[in-house]
């Protein structure tokens, strides 16, 4: 049973006889179990018989609920508005189950990069349903045993930073995680990772509907760079933030602290700068932020150069945030250098120690004799090793949460997530793909040139 629905078109008035119509709107199919499955079970949600809750009206989610991908519209331009009317069913309890809670065995994984908050989901899984734990990301489905968790042993993860499971990049072997997860009767599959871990949801839920298994696979979005899309952000984002404005901190004290001082910060940030653009407009502290959206070039006119040249004359001290991902195309590599990770993402160069570099040589050239300093933080893996804040504690306990009633109500090949400050299921094949880039056109990025007055470096 594929869930669909489009509801009839909506007439609307946006201004004395301005009467239009609503195009209808685009409720986003979930795959579901009984799909390829004839007859899952029918049974009613345990929550029912709970001796100490009485769930009450409108506390179960309906598969007419819904929520919007977009919440703003222009009326004025209603022909556009037809794409934007996209909705996703709503995460929560569902008065049906489809799996029995006694026949379930869950397994979770972790894969990828770390993330704060990776150990706050595994604890509120296994507290909800005593899962197994599969080692060391994909790879562990089919070399390792995996880690019988009950709610004693997880007790504490909420406080731990990384994952108590271990995660890797590589190792997907579609046939070999399948063979797996049927060889340990597993029913139930929480994949938490991201972009790239998403992508191989989408391949096992699939394979899993090919050989007609009993299972339902979830994707779990995990990423510190807050790269997917469609969610309003990513667990640990925000914990992320907070720790590089330690860092900012002290680059600022640093710089100041120093005649003609230059304070440098690395932040995470493969192909998007929210990190540096977050930390930036909450610190205040930040002369220039570089992100990997917006190219910057460091000579002549509209240059870095220039403007720090300019800023070490009025303040004696500059501070400079830069994402990881920026100036790639700036720093001379051999091809030799272009290097890929295990699962094909490329590596960077370090972005950090080429500027540092670059800003000496042109301090020496320019000013030999005054006194320059650059102090350099890379403190790229600190900011996602530490545990998570009570913010993202708890939207990862919703996250986990959302995660079990959907998989519960026999969904498959989804992931749960907030979208517009509601949790709602995302196909997982829309989820893998869908991009969360900064909008250097949008009144965010704005923000951060009128708070700097860093140049555009548009030449
Ligand atoms: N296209 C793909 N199809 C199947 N599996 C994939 C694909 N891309 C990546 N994977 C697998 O997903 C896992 C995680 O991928 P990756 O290392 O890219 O991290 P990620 O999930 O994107 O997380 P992050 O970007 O936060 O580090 C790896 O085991 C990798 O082999
Ligand atoms: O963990 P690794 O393999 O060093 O990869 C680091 C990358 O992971 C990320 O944290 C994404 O998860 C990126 O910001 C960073 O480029
Ligand atoms: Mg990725």
């Amino acid at each position: 049973m594929a869930l669909s629905s489009n509801a009839s078109s909506v007439p609307a008035t946006v201004s004395d006889g301005d009467e239009f119509t609503l195009p209808p709107l685009a409720l986003r199919a979930l795959p579901h179990i009984s799909d390829y499955l004839p007859n899952p079970p029918a049974l009613t949600n345990p929550i029912d018989r709970n001796p100490f809750y009485r769930p009450s009206d409108g506390f179960y989610i309906a598969p007419s609920d819904f929520i919007l991908r977009h919440i703003l519209f222009d009326l004025s331009s209603p022909s556009a508005i037809g794409d934007l009317l996209v909705a996703y069913h709503r995460a929560g309890p569902r008065r049906t189950i489809r799996f029995d809670p006694a026949d379930v065995r869950a397994a979770v994984v972790t894969c990828g990069g770390l993330c704060p908050g990776m150990n706050t989901v595994i604890r509120e899984l296994v507290v909800g349903l005593w899962e197994f734990g599969v080692p060391s990301g994909y790879r562990g489905f089919y070399s390792a045993e995996p880690l019988p968790l009950n709610p004693m042993i997880v007790h504490g993860w909420h406080k731990m930073g990384g994952t108590a499971l271990a995660t890797s990049r590589g190792g997907f072997d579609l046939e070999k995680i399948v063979d797996a997860i049927e060889a340990r009767r597993f029913n139930q599959v929480y994949c938490i990772g991201g972009d790239g871990t998403m992508k191989g949801v989408v391949k096992i839920y699939k394979e899993i509907h090919r050989r007609k298994l009993n299972v339902s696979v979830t994707g779990i979005p995990k990423t510190v760079d807050n790269d997917i899309g469609i969610i309003d952000k990513s667990f640990g984002f925000q914990t992320a933030v907070e720790i590089a404005q330690q860092a900012i901190s002290a680059a600022h004290v640093e710089a100041e602290s120093a005649v003609n001082g230059v304070g440098l910060v690395k932040l995470m940030g493969r192909s998007t700068g929210h990190i540096a653009l977050h930390a930036t407009l909450s610190s205040r502290d930040v002369d220039c932020c570089l992100i990997p959206e917006n190219d910057f070039f460091l000579e002549g006119k509209g240059g870095l150069f220039e403007f720090l040249d300019q800023r070490l004359k009025q303040n004696g001290h500059a501070v400079v945030v830069i994402a990881e991902g920026a100036g790639q195309g700036l720093i001379p590599r051999t091809d030799a250098e272009e290097k890929k990770d295990e699962s094909g993402n490329p590596v960077f160069l370090d972005v950090g120690t080429w500027l540092k570099s670059e800003l000496n040589k042109w301090w020496e050239e320019e000013h030999a004799g005054q006194l320059f300093t650059v102090k350099y933080i890379d403190p790229m893996y600190m900011i996602r090793a530490v545990p998570a804040n009570a913010t993202d504690n708890l939207y990862c306990t919703i996250l986990a949460h959302s995660a079990i009633h959907g998989v519960m109500a026999g969904y498959t090949g989804f992931v749960a997530g907030p979208i517009n400050g509601n949790y709602g299921y995302i196909p997982v094949e829309e989820a893998a793909v869908a991009r969360n880039v900064v909008d250097t056109r949008d009144h965010k990025w704005e923000w951060v040139r009128t708070v700097t007055n860093q140049p555009d470096f548009v030449k």
